[in-house]
């Protein structure tokens, strides 16, 4: 039952010393009713004062958690005496340096070297050899960072499978825009009107002004007065937006030289964090790579049951606490049993709320500072889960994460029949971030990696 609390500075605050209660199992949380109707209202593009707007919305509405013309309902928070007392303080003091004893062993050295190339277990997975930089993104849309030497042959790709997949995702989006291109286009010859009408499809369709104002231009060369077929400018648009997309159409890539690799995962919550969590866990569980994953949503004890369930489905050791703990206390912890246990990744869930930026802010610093304290490039992907059907708003949670986490990833996910696939466009052309994934689904399958060319055919609605 949703219970309507005081706002979180008026709640009574007790003080208690005895934080053993940290250990007990949490009462079930029930969640606000997630209303997104407010993320549809158009955005302005971003300048910095348009995000500053849009960073105040979000932080207002907890990413679209609330309405904001609604009365707060806020779920049960842990005890603010509790979290901040903070059991994990001690982290933030310099680590004792580690006694050198004669032969101690490196706890990294015991970790199964599964990427040894010459007989790696990718090889025997269809599309998981690593193939030669810069490439286009692999058929699982991950490698490992490898020496060239190594590097073995591309397995065949399921194109056409693929392809469907995508373009059944993709169907509102392309299916609204191609048939506006098709009545816009009709035994109509290229004007200047057309072209503003065309123009604000484009724009109307997430793509952005940038490229917007690109496809436009490139349509009318040469071609004013007269008359242009649908297929001319669906083709027209899908190489432009290819341009756009290629350059971050990259795949997620592996250092396993020190493992193991660390990849935080960020975003506002309810975009789709969890679930992509266990799709990627159980790719490289396809690939053989050992992953340990870290419940670090400390917020939300549903948060922490869903990944307990991805990992028994992929076969991942999961970290957890109780509701409440120090979420970089967790990361921790996870990451030396990540090293303990001889995991190749270690993958930490977090939480999105950003009701509270300031918190947020603190909470996801500190989970990188602690992660330095056992290795200093760690984080080594910093992944930014985005979902599609917010359109605009993800332009600018983009905005908020990499300033706060230093985000060096995306993947788009709802791209399953949104008619706002678009907005993938704006976020390369604005924020030129690589894009790893794309989320097409609820299901353990539904990643797939980003290949620009078929992204912008299926955008377009044109033909493989
Ligand atoms: N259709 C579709 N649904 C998805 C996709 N990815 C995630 N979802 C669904 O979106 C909802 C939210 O996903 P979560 O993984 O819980 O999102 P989260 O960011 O972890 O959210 P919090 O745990 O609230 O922080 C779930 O119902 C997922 O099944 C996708 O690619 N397509």
């Amino acid at each position: 039952m949703e219970a309507p609390l005081l706002p979180a500075e008026e709640a009574p605050a007790p003080v208690s010393e005895d934080f053993s209660w940290l250990d007990e199992p949490a009462a079930p949380v029930k969640e606000p009713e997630a209303d997104f109707s407010w993320l549809e209202e158009p955005a302005e593009e971003a300048g910095p004062a348009a995000t500053q707007d849009a960073e105040d919305a979000l932080i207002e509405n907890d990413g679209g958690a609330l309405p904001p013309s609604q009365p707060v309902v806020l779920e049960p928070e842990p005890e603010p005496s509790a979290r901040e007392s903070d059991e994990f303080a001690w982290l933030d003091a310099p680590l004792e340096p580690e006694p050198e004893e004669a032969g101690a062993a490196d706890p990294l050295a015991d970790a199964p070297d599964r990427l040894d190339m010459g007989q790696t277990p990718l090889e025997g997975v269809p599309g998981l050899a690593p193939v030669p930089a810069p490439p286009a993104a692999d058929s699982e849309g991950w490698r490992v960072r490898t020496a060239p030497e190594a590097i073995a042959t591309p397995a065949a790709v399921t194109q056409t499978t693929w392809f469907q997949r995508l373009r059944e995702g993709l169907s509102r989006s392309s299916g609204q825009l191609s048939g506006q291109i098709t009545s816009l286009f009709t035994k109509r010859r290229l004007d200047e009107d057309t072209l503003q009408d065309f123009e604000d499809v484009l724009i109307q369709a997430d793509l952005g002004v940038e490229t917007a104002t690109r496809i436009t231009s490139r349509l009318s060369e040469g071609r004013f007065g007269r008359e242009i077929s649908g297929d001319e400018v669906r083709s027209i648009l899908s190489d432009e937006v290819e341009k756009t997309l290629s350059p971050v159409a990259i795949p997620l890539e592996l250092d396993l030289s020190v493992k193991p690799h660390v990849i935080l995962v960020v975003g506002v919550n309810g975009t789709g964090k969890t679930t992509t969590i266990g799709k990627l866990a159980a790719k490289l569980h396809r690939g053989g790579l050992k992953v340990t994953l870290a419940a670090g949503d400390t917020f939300r004890a549903a948060a922490v049951e869903q990944l307990k369930i991805w990992g028994e489905r992929t076969n991942s050791p999961v970290v957890a606490k109780a509701i409440g703990a120090d979420a970089a206390g967790l990361a921790f912890e996870a990451y030396d049993e990540a090293v303990a246990n001889g995991s190749d990744v270690l993958i930490i869930d977090t939480a999105g709320r950003l009701q509270n930026k300031a918190e947020l802010m603190a909470e996801l610093e500190k989970i990188v500072r602690v992660l330095k304290k056992r290795v200093p490039d760690a984080p080594h992907t910093v992944l930014q889960t985005l979902d599609a059907t917010t359109g605009q708003n993800a332009l600018q949670q983009v905005e908020i994460f990499r300033n706060v986490a230093g985000v060096n990833g995306l993947v788009m996910t709802k791209l399953d029949g949104t008619a706002r696939g678009g907005i993938l466009v704006a976020i390369a052309a604005r924020h030129k971030l690589p894009v790893f994934f794309i989320g097409v689904g609820e299901g353990i399958d539904d990643l797939e990696p980003f290949r620009a060319r078929d992204f912008a055919d299926a955008i377009a609605g044109r033909a493989a």
